[in-house]
């Protein structure tokens, strides 16, 4: 369970005290997430019920990041984008402090998420990844990743005489690391902001359509071909035996492109551009194997499931983009 933060009943309460949304009524920790502590908040507001995610931001999320993904949700909800607007504190602000750490209330959305999507949906999904990258061409604060494809191949360095533990195919595949993929990096692609972890957890759905996008925690600006990829190898693969799923890939690219096309060299690069995807997410997955705390009950994610997308995009070309 996601929450590394224990907050006792008074806090929260003063955490939400900081607001004009009423009276806490309820707090559940909530069991999804790997990255921060996050809670379904519940309070009473002139009789109604309302409902909210409150988020404290732990090691991975930088303060000095925390406006700059609040404005990109505010601006994402303001251009109709179905994404959490953040809540304002009484006089203003969009972020207080709780235990010394940056902690925000967003918008509850409704919808879940879907661990096997269809045909359907993943086209949803598409859809809503191009109107992202439309809505944010007037966007204009910037962040630099701090998880580019050099920073990964020097965290996987730092534990790589110790893949074994792991997996020994996670040496065999990635012998160097993965710094092979520097040498074929592609030119200038178009930029933008960009989600970078749209992952099925981070979509809700109501009836097939998209009612979330949440989990902005990784957003930056990057190569919007590089944030297809990473959809595409976070989508495209069943969960239960990890097997590609051409069907859900394809309705991917399609719905994508029906709002925004992809030039030739964006189309080019995306074999590349997801092995660099699925580096990322060896990266961070095999960090946190070394280094989860013993008392966040969270459960460790198998570096080994993205080592092995990494290996298929390597084998298979431009084949599973087509
Ligand atoms: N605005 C929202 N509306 C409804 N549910 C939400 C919202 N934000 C978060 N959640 C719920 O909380 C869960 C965890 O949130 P989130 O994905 O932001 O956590 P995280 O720790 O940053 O995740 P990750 O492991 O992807 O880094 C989600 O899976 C979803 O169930
Ligand atoms: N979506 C990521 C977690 C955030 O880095 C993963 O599944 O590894």
């Amino acid at each position: 369970m996601a929450v590394y933060t224990h907050l006792t009943a008074a806090e929260l309460a003063e955490f939400v005290g900081q607001y004009d949304v009423g009276a806490l009524r309820s707090a559940k920790g909530i069991a999804e997430g790997i990255s921060n502590s996050n809670w379904l908040i519940e309070t009473a507001h002139s009789g109604a019920s309302r409902r909210f995610i409150m988020t404290v931001f732990e090691a991975r999320t930088e303060a000095a990041d925390l406006p700059f993904f609040l404005h990109l949700l505010d601006h994402l909800a303001d251009a109709g984008q179905p994404v959490p607007r953040t809540i304002h504190t009484s006089d203003g602000g969009q972020m207080i402090t709780v235990r010394g750490k940056p902690a925000a209330l967003i918008e509850f959305l409704p919808g879940v998420s879907i661990d096997e999507p269809d045909a359907q949906q993943a086209h949803a999904v598409g859809v809503a990844l191009a109107d992202l990258h439309l809505a944010t061409r007037d966007f204009s604060p910037t962040r630099t990743s701090t998880l580019s494809i050099p920073t990964c191949i020097a965290m996987l360095r730092t534990y790589a005489d110790r893949f074994d533990e792991i997996d020994p195919e996670l040496a065999q595949i990635l012998p160097d690391c993965g710094a092979g993929l520097l040498d074929e990096w592609p030119d200038a692609l178009p930029e933008g902001t960009i989600h970078a972890d749209l992952f099925p957890d981070n979509v809700l759905f109501v009836d097939g359509v998209v009612t979330g996008m949440i989990d902005f925690y990784f957003a930056c600006t990057g190569t919007l071909a590089f944030d297809v990829a990473v959809t595409h190898a976070a989508w495209s693969f069943a969960p239960t035996d990890g097997a590609f799923r051409p069907e859900i890939a394809k309705a991917l690219m399609s719905g994508y492109q029906t709002h925004r096309s992809l030039s030739d060299a964006e189309r080019a690069a995306l074999p590349i551009l997801a092995q660099a995807a699925c580096l990322r997410f060896v990266a961070t997955r095999v960090e946190d194997w070394f280094a989860t705390p013993a008392d966040g009950l969270v459960r460790r994610k198998d570096p080994m499931e993205f080592a092995r997308r990494l290996a298929f995009y390597r084998e298979r070309g431009e084949a599973p983009f087509a």
